[in-house]
């Protein structure tokens, strides 16, 4: 079977921190295209990937970038023993056959490419196949969800107004710290005092968001503090190789942030 690859087999772990699974079902039996909303590192592809699981989905995954064409989404014809022959891209195959497409920060992408999903996302449900002069009438099944995080945009790098018109937004942040910290203990393995610990200093370092910081610790930066911990590392070492030097440079920041570990201690 096409897209065989595609399914989860195994559960993904996911902890709901609000209705969004509700909305998600809906918005899907609607086939109403979804953006992911929300800071790097809280959740949204595990998300995505425990509905595919739950719906019994394929899913087909694009991480977008600047250099991303059109025809990296569509498809090309390519040359080979036997002539040109046309690939579908992997737009076009979750289109085809009835797969969620995950357009991993949209963003990313430039403007001129994703108004290639335009078409799908009306009640056209069609992909327009230039190069090939094919229209592809979307699977009954097909889904398109794009990530989006609203902290990184700038005039200059932002989803055209049409573009994001034409989504329903599930939003996604940090939980709240009882949720966050069953989140990581679960994913780095460890006690719950030791991960409610960890939560507290990635809490403090996004009080410094704006300070200085562009962002404060993830749950994602969490976990790997946690899972440097249960491999016998210190917390100190754990906190200040995971949860401080990615994020900044500046001493005066780091030091904060080091204060606030050894506080926690
Ligand atoms: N609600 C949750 N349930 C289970 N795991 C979670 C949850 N939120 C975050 N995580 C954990 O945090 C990690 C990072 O989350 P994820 O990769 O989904 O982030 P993201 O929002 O897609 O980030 P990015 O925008 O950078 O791609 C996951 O691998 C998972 O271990």
């Amino acid at each position: 079977m096409i897209l065989s690859d595609h399914y989860i087999a195994d559960e993904p772990y996911y902890r709901p921190v609000g209705d969004e699974i509700t909305l998600f079902e809906a918005a899907y039996a609607m086939r109403l295209p979804v953006m992911l909303k929300g800071p790097t590192g809280c959740g949204k592809t595990r998300f995505i990937e425990h509905m595919a699981w739950k719906l019994n989905k394929p899913i087909v995954t694009v991480a977008c970038h600047e250099d991303m064409t059109a025809s990296d989404l569509v498809g090309r014809f390519l040359l080979d023993a036997n002539g040109t022959i046309w690939h579908d891209g992997p737009l076009c195959l979750a289109v085809r056959h009835g797969a969620i497409c995950y357009l991993d920060e949209i963003v990313e992408a430039r403007q001129d490419t994703t108004v290639v999903i335009h078409p799908l996302t009306d009640e056209r449900r069609i992909l327009p196949l230039e190069k090939k002069g094919e229209l592809v009438r979307a699977h009954a099944g097909f889904h398109l969800v794009i990530s989006y995080n609203p902290g990184y945009q700038s005039i200059l790098k932002d989803l055209k107004e049409s573009t994001k018109q034409r989504f329903c937004a599930i939003e996604f942040g940090y939980p709240e710290a009882e949720v966050e910290a069953e989140i990581v203990a679960h994913e780095a393995g460890i006690g719950p005092d030791a991960a409610a610990l960890l939560v507290t200093i990635g809490e403090r370092s996004r009080n410094l968001r704006g300070h200085g910081l562009a962002e404060g610790a993830s749950t994602r930066m969490l976990i790997h503090a946690g899972q440097l911990l249960k491999h016998g590392i210190q917390l100190e070492a754990a906190c200040r190789i995971a949860l401080i030097l990615p994020i900044t440079d500046d001493t005066d920041l780091r030091g904060a942030l080091c204060a606030a570990v050894a506080a926690c201690v």
